[in-house]
């Protein structure tokens, strides 16, 4: 069985290329020649790394016709949502048109592979707290260029499935974070400041932005478990939310951290941090999900946090 993993040298693709390892699954993954290799270089072994630009057609199709994966594990993407205000076309290009191009690459060729894609509960954006927890039926209120690049994504995969009968999956992922979590993400930017004070690097101040908002975390080892089983259990053209089940304001994850950590600290609001709309609340039902595959989360959101502040303790 081969499996290609799009962005595999990202913080959930890399997670994703252990898991299919572990599996005993051949790992092909893109990269692109400005790809950063930290996070997979101690696997540079047991995969192969094609280069590929997911935007342009003649590289997919290339790609796609050498390889003939018999899974596809779509999670490479623009996938900040402040980078998607300050290059809205660019997040959208970059998610749709990428995604478009894998479609068809294998609509092409016939693979019969089944393709999970990476979408977002930013989706579901405006949430009303009686409206939580948020299940796949909810409306979808984006708030941000990234929400929207997604929601195409998502529609996209419901839409090649009736037209073409891909085997498409659509996994809605609610905030996931571990060790490798890139540092604008709000779990890894607090945890890395909170070493950098340990470490005497950095006054004891912690800049944020908006504390306020609610967030469901599940840990990315689970996520990458979920994304697994969607392939093998999940019903093409479906979509399944994969998320916690709880959620913490982001004023009392940063107090998670620093439960684990003995500085004490200032905090402080950057005004830069806060964004045009920002998305209150994320509560997700994954009880569809759960009946459809048997996932459930298994990683406590307390051993997430102390992994993730071990990790940016580890590194130089
Ligand atoms: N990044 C960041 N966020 C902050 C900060 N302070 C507060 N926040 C708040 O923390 C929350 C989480 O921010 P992010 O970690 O940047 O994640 P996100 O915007 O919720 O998006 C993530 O989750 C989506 C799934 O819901 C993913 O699709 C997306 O790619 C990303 O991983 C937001 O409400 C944000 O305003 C800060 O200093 N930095």
């Amino acid at each position: 069985m081969k499996a290609l993993v799009t962005g595999i040298s990202g913080f959930v693709g890399s997670h994703m290329a252990e898991f299919l390892l572990r599996q005993g699954v051949e790992v092909v993954g893109t990269i692109r020649n400005r790809s950063r290799m930290d996070h997979i270089s101690h696997l540079r072994q047991e995969i192969r790394l094609a280069e590929c630009e997911l935007r342009d057609p003649f590289s997919v199709e290339t790609l796609i016709g050498r390889e003939r994966p018999d899974l596809i594990f779509h999670l490479a993407a623009q996938s900040f949502v402040p980078t998607s205000w300050n290059s809205p076309i660019d997040t959208i290009h970059n998610n749709v048109a990428g995604q478009v191009n894998l479609f068809e690459a294998v609509r092409r060729f016939e693979l019969p592979a089944k393709i999970q894609i990476a979408c977002s509960s930013e989706e579901y954006g405006q949430v009303e707290p009686e409206e939580t927890p948020i299940r796949e039926t909810n409306p979808l209120r984006p708030l941000s260029p990234y929400a929207i690049s997604k929601v195409a994504q998502d529609y996209l995969g419901y839409q090649y499935h009736r037209s073409y009968g891909l085997h498409v999956v659509r996994t809605i992922t609610f905030n996931h974070t571990g060790p490798r979590r890139g540092e604008n993400f709000v779990t890894s930017n607090f945890a890395k400041q909170i070493v950098d004070i340990e470490k005497g690097r950095k006054a004891p101040v912690i800049h944020v932005g908006n504390l306020e908002a609610k967030r469901d975390f599940t840990d990315v080892r689970d996520v990458v478990r979920g994304y697994w089983l969607a392939l093998e259990k999940g019903q093409p053209g479906e979509n399944y939310n994969i998320a916690s089940g709880t959620c913490c304001t982001i004023a009392e994850m940063l107090n998670t951290l620093l439960s684990f950590s003995n500085v004490s600290i200032e905090v402080q609001t950057d005004p830069s941090r806060l964004r045009p709309s920002d998305v209150q609340i994320l509560l997700g039902d994954y009880r569809k999900f759960q009946e459809a595959t048997g996932w459930k989360p298994e990683i406590p959101f307390q051993r997430t946090m102390e992994d993730l502040l071990q990790y940016w303790r580890s590194q130089p």
